[in-house]
């Protein structure tokens, strides 16, 4: 298993968009996630990750495939396993951000198409590298994985992974269908599994609505920011291990790292690690 050679042509291939960092999808979005109620004005910083917000995937509806994302085969490569997941990433966090006002930048290159086999089978991983630039200068380097897996004949969970024991934190997360849902419209993505309980269910045979792994990774770092506040966000990383679901029961833990950063993990009622997260923190 290693780089597929059949799509080694799509890797070095690269994407440039440009986007205006805009208040209202900011100010929804702390509304979304329960926040303080903020009118976002000019110059305010996102917080890190929030420019997922922008660079919206807006193909038109006749671009869009049976899952509710652009058909493959326009950027990203044609991937024949249907299933699609968002696996994980890693981002450092390198000049002043974002800010309400800017004009922002994303260069996006396919870096690898990987072909492995797993305990679900093979799976193909796509990693985009994305650097995303403000007038200011670059802001953040991204690397970002998606997964793609055979439909399944049913639902098989990942092993469980046993969420630490003694956390210095755990804080309930309440997700429901009007989250997924609101979270699907802010980052305009049509993914079906996050809102189509029939098509999520019966489609792609999960037993339940996916929670997004790009909001697990947002309301991670978030718990931690609001924990551990020892300075600004320098890197982060995060890796879906196994699904969360709408019906679950969760909790945001944190782990103190020796070396000042914290390991951070969304936990499922069973106590299973569904995502798990490491954030560097900037010197104070
Ligand atoms: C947005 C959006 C979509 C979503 O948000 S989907 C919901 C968020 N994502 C998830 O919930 C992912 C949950 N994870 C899983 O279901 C499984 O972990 C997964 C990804 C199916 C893999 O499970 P396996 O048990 O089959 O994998 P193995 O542990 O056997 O590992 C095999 C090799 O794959 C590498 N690998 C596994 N998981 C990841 C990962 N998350 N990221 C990167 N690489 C991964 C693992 O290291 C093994 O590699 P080797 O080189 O050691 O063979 C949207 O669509 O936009």
């Amino acid at each position: 298993m290693g780089t597929d050679s059949t799509f080694a042509d799509w890797i070095g291939r690269t994407q440039t968009l440009t986007d205006r960092v805009t208040a209202v999808p900011v100010k929804t979005l702390f509304a979304t996630l329960d926040d303080a109620v903020v009118a976002p004005r000019d110059g305010d910083p996102l917080p890190p990750l929030w420019h997922w917000l922008f660079f919206l995937p807006d193909a038109p509806m006749s671009q869009v495939g049976p899952d509710g994302h652009p058909k493959r085969g326009g950027f990203l490569p044609p991937v024949p396993l249907e299933r699609r997941m968002w696996a994980g990433g890693r981002l450092r966090f390198v000049g002043d951000p974002p800010r309400v006002g800017d004009d922002i930048t994303r260069v996006t290159e396919i870096r690898d198409v990987t072909e492995k086999a797993g305990k679900a089978g093979s799976m193909v991983f796509v990693t985009l590298h994305h650097t995303i630039a403000t007038p200011r200068g670059p802001a953040v380097e991204e690397e970002q994985d998606i997964v793609y897996i055979a439909m399944p004949d049913r639902f098989v969970p990942p092993p469980g992974q046993a969420a630490p024991s003694d956390p210095a934190w755990s804080d309930p997360l309440d997700v429901d269908p009007v989250l997924l849902f609101r979270y699907s419209a802010l980052t305009f993505n049509g993914h079906r599994i996050h809102y189509d309980r029939p098509y999520a269910m019966e489609v792609e045979k999960y037993p339940g609505l996916v929670v997004h792994g790009p909001l697990q990774a947002m309301v991670l770092l978030g718990s931690a920011r609001r924990h551990a506040p020892s300075g600004e966000v320098a890197a982060y990383s995060f890796r879906g291990v196994h699904p969360l679901f709408d019906f679950d029961t969760v909790s945001m833990q944190g782990v103190v790292r020796d070396d000042g950063g914290h390991d951070l993990a969304t936990v499922n009622g069973d106590g299973h690690v569904c995502m798990k997260a490491t954030v560097q923190w900037t010197a104070t």
